[in-house]
């Protein structure tokens, strides 16, 4: 297909180089109006999975063994095919999702910097990640051999897109680039909310795949609105691992799913946060009004749809808090409604604020205009301490521009409010000096709860790089060991080989004497140069 003819839309799925499509079909929904959107999509099936997991599995020795170059450049490729698609992509997704185009068109640069992120780590060698421990044949009493370990692809990856970022997250989004950079092909569950989206980057992709010469089932996408697409996906016996990004209960069914098979496998779901930031007393009485405005700012970037939106606010009781509430019921109330991603995720939202509302010991303090169909009102509550740590539901994520202050007496309270909560993607403290004492106190718990630590910042916004981690322990993900942004994240995706006195001729080029690859490589213990030839 040409550059032109990849912005047409035809409703297939991306079986490999092939399209499918067939008589069972869905559309999209315009969130902003409710109305369907044209073309009607295929709805895959379980027919569908056996392909397309078939045609992973014969790429998958292929392309796993592709140059760390080949595979960098493939990655390239794929985010300048994503820029030729223009003002089209960007158009569709707004239609599909109800983001406005500002936010998308930043949206893309994020994708494209991720793909090529990911590109410049595989050829610095962060997909191989050489180790090699010199043999030690004098050593008594006994003998070392010589040992070399290099990192593989695990094998074929399903990654469910994700609905709240239609491009970042979705199918060319971090999960996809960070598999395709550890070298195993992935099949997209593409979200069911764009599959309009979906369809013009999974070309870009396949395009990609053509253009590299790589065998056809590195990618592959299929698209469907039932839970058995993607169950059949997760239980396929050549699937070797999942990314996932949505729902704790979307996650947790596809984690027993991949637990029960004859082979389990790891599912990386990243699922449910309500991000707690803690306003300690000095900054809280030093700049309360400006704290609110960041805090709204932040709140309702999106209609709320981040996973690292602020759900919970956390400060003592006092003057300083009363000038922050003010300010930010004055700042929510003026806010306006925003369309949110999908009729489901607002029906949603509204009955997780009415069901915060009707608690005895919350108080509404605030919510933001009106709406039109589908739309987010931002709401914002308070409660006291005790009464958070008596009612669970007051912990549950309401998936939208809602959060929850909570006031504690002291200093205890705050903290027993810490220790309680789940499991988060970020903590937040701001501060100042004269806060150290109290924020060192409560460090040790935030990192026992979250993956991301941030001072005098909002969660929102995370950014691309080596140190990130977008992760945390159980309600925010499946597994707290990585991250599903950054260079990390390949991690997910590979598993260590090591060899044992082969032959050099027999060992693969990452490990070889004379580095022919001129990786970056830990040579007994202690980082070698590039283009060592030691051992
Ligand atoms: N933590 C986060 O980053 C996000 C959380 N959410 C939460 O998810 C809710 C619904 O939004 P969605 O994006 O539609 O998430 P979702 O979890 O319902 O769906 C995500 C994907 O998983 C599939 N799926 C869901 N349940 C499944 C099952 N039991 N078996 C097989 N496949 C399944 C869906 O078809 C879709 O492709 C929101 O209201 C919000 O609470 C949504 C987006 C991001
Ligand atoms: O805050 C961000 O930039 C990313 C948030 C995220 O990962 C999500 O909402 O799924």
């Amino acid at each position: 297909m040409s550059a032109m003819d990849m912005t047409n839309l035809t409703g297939a799925a991306l079986l490999g180089s092939r399209d499918l499509t067939g008589a069972a079909t869905f559309q999209a929904i315009d969130p902003a109006t409710g109305t369907a959107l044209e073309p009607a999509f295929f709805e895959a099936g379980p027919a569908e999975v056996g392909q397309a997991a078939a045609l992973a599995a014969q790429a998958y020795p292929l392309y796993r063994a592709t140059t760390p170059e080949a595979r960098a450049a493939f990655l390239d490729a794929i985010a300048g095919k994503i820029e030729a698609l223009g003002d089209t992509l960007i158009a569709r997704a707004a239609r599909e999702t109800g983001l406005p185009v500002a936010r998308l068109t930043g949206e893309r640069a994020r994708t494209t910097g991720q793909l090529r992120l990911f590109a410049s780590w595989v050829r610095a060698g962060g997909a191989d990640e050489p180790r090699l421990d010199s043999a030690l044949p004098e050593r008594t009493p006994l003998p070392r051999a010589d040992l070399r370990l290099r990192h593989i692809g695990l094998g074929p990856v399903v990654v469910f897109g994700a609905s709240n970022f239609p491009l970042a997250f979705s199918v060319a989004g971090g999960d996809t680039a960070s598999a395709l950079a550890a070298g195993c092909p992935v099949i997209v569950k593409g979200h069911p909310a764009h599959p309009g989206t979906s369809e013009l980057v999974g070309r870009a992709i396949r395009a990609a795949v053509v253009e590299a010469g790589l065998p056809e089932g590195v990618f592959s996408l299929l698209t469907g609105t039932s839970n058995e697409l993607g169950g059949a996906l997760v239980a396929d016996p050549r699937i070797k691992a999942v990314g996932f990004t949505g729902s704790r209960g979307g996650g947790l069914a596809l984690c027993r799913i991949a637990a029960s098979r004859p082979e389990p496998i790891p599912v990386f779901a990243e699922m449910s946060s309500i991000n707690p930031v803690f306003l300690l007393p000095a900054a809280l009485e030093a700049r309360a009004e400006a704290l609110a405005a960041g805090f709204v700012g932040s709140l309702t970037m999106g209609a709320g749809q981040f996973c690292t939106n602020p759900g919970l606010v956390i400060a003592m009781a006092g003057p300083a808090l009363d000038r922050f509430i003010a300010a930010a019921a004055t700042a929510v109330s003026a806010a306006p409604a925003a369309t949110m991603l999908t009729p489901g995720i607002a029906g949603a939202y509204g009955k997780g604020v009415a069901a915060l509302a009707e608690q005895p010991e919350v108080t509404e303090l605030a919510h933001g205009g009106e709406g039109g169909v589908n739309a987010c009102r931002p709401a914002l509550f308070v409660t006291d301490a005790a009464a958070f740590l008596r009612e669970p539901l007051l912990s549950h994520e309401v998936f939208g521009a809602s959060s929850l202050v909570i006031r504690c007496a002291d200093e205890a309270e705050m903290a027993a409010v810490a220790a309680a909560l789940e499991g988060q993607l970020t903590a937040t403290l701001h501060l100042e000096a004269a806060d150290h004492a109290l924020a060192a106190r409560l460090l040790p718990v935030l990192e026992d709860k979250a993956g991301r630590i941030l001072a005098n910042g909002w969660p929102t916004g995370v950014e691309v790089c080596h140190a990130m981690v977008h992760g945390g322990p159980f309600p925010a993900t499946s597994d707290p060991r990585s991250t599903s942004v950054g260079t990390l994240a390949i991690r997910r995706f590979l598993r260590p080989v090591c060899y044992q006195d082969l032959p050099d001729a027999l060992l693969p080029a990452a490990v070889q004497a004379g580095n022919p690859l001129g990786l970056p490589r830990l040579v007994d213990g202690t980082p070698a140069s590039i283009g060592e030839t030691r051992p």
